[in-house]
């Protein structure tokens, strides 16, 4: 995905600067940002879901939504489990200004948010990612981290081993393909979950105690990626407390505490316990998804 036109125009570290402010502004719950929590219309005749993503930033005026559809697919489906569509709107008209394809702005936007998450609370001196996955998210996320930090070892686990090894091959650099998620995963300082998966991999007992997890899937209120040893026992950051608590099945069916957003993390209001196990339970936002393509159609105009 790094080398689409969309990508082009979204450089990771001005993506990072801008969803850290947003997250920031989101967090002090302001009268200048609205964004309802995501109404999802489940598709349940083709397991999927059509997901709206509409939000206002009063300050920048930037008024955007996207429109997501996701599915569970059968291994081996050719069907894509993620569509997106952004449109960006002049908000003093209503008129579209801009129609974008949302395959990279998603995946880059939450590699970028991940990677704000693993800036404030991964080990200091982290040396070992690991990616759970091996699709769109997995490898943004390796785009993004690879850039942000470096690692001494990326590892990757997918339940298909043959597209573990394609991954491997299509990484700009040494990444070491892994049997199993146990093995993926012990003595890893950085995790990353981006699986489709609807019940639990990741088992708190191989989880290094003072690893940062940032969990990318499970974005429903009854699929998991962890399990209830992980979530109890790490402190839990999410990127909002009401969406978390009406769409993460591992924040939801664990029980376990939302210890803060993101965003009161950047605005220094709850500490980053950089110390302990710790999970950033991601499920996206709508304001991530409009600074994203503000930034892509800023660049974009200034080109023409
Ligand atoms: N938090 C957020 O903001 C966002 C989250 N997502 C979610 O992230 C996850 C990954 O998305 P993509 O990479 O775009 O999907 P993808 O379809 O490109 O990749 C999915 C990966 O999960 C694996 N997988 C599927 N079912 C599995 C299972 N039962 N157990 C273990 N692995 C399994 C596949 O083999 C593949 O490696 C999805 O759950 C998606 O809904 C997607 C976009 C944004
Ligand atoms: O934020 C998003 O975009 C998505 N979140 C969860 C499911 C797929 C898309």
């Amino acid at each position: 995905s790094d080398r689409t036109p969309i990508a082009q125009l979204l450089d990771v570290a001005e993506l990072i600067s801008r969803l850290e402010a947003v997250m920031g502004e989101f967090s002090q719950r302001g009268a200048g940002l609205v964004q309802p929590v995501r109404s999802v219309v489940p598709l349940q005749k083709h397991g999927g879901f059509l997901g709206l993503m509409p939000a206002y930033l009063a300050h920048e005026d930037i008024l955007c939504t996207k429109m997501v559809a996701f599915y569970q697919r059968e291994q081996g489906s050719s069907l894509p489990t993620t569509q997106a569509t952004v449109l960006l709107f002049d908000p003093v008209s209503g008129v579209v200004s801009a129609v974008m394809d949302g395959e990279v702005i998603t995946a880059r936007r939450t590699a970028a948010v991940s990677a704000i998450s693993a800036k404030l609370l991964m080990p200091r001196h982290a040396e070992i990612l690991c990616l759970l996955g091996s699709g769109h998210q997995a490898v943004s996320h390796y785009e993004v981290f690879t850039q942000a930090f470096t690692f001494k070892e990326v590892r990757v686990w997918s339940r298909s081993k043959e597209r573990a090894e394609e991954f491997a091959r299509a990484a700009g650099g040494p990444v070491t393909v892994c049997p199993s998620v146990k093995e993926a995963v012990e003595g890893a300082d950085v995790i990353v979950t981006a699986t489709n998966a609807s019940e639990p991999l990741l088992f708190g007992k191989w989880v290094k105690s003072g690893a940062h997890v940032a969990a990318v899937g499970a974005c429903r209120p009854d699929w998991r990626e962890l399990d209830d040893d992980l979530m109890r026992d790490a402190v839990v950051y999410v990127d909002s407390r009401e969406g978390a608590a009406a769409e993460s099945g591992d924040v939801i069916l664990s029980g376990a505490e939302v210890f803060a957003e993101l965003g009161e993390m950047i605005n220094g209001s709850m500490p980053a316990q950089r110390d302990k196990t710790t999970v950033f339970k991601s499920l996206g936002m709508g304001i991530q998804d409009a600074v994203s393509a503000k930034l892509v159609y800023d660049k974009w105009k200034s080109q023409q």
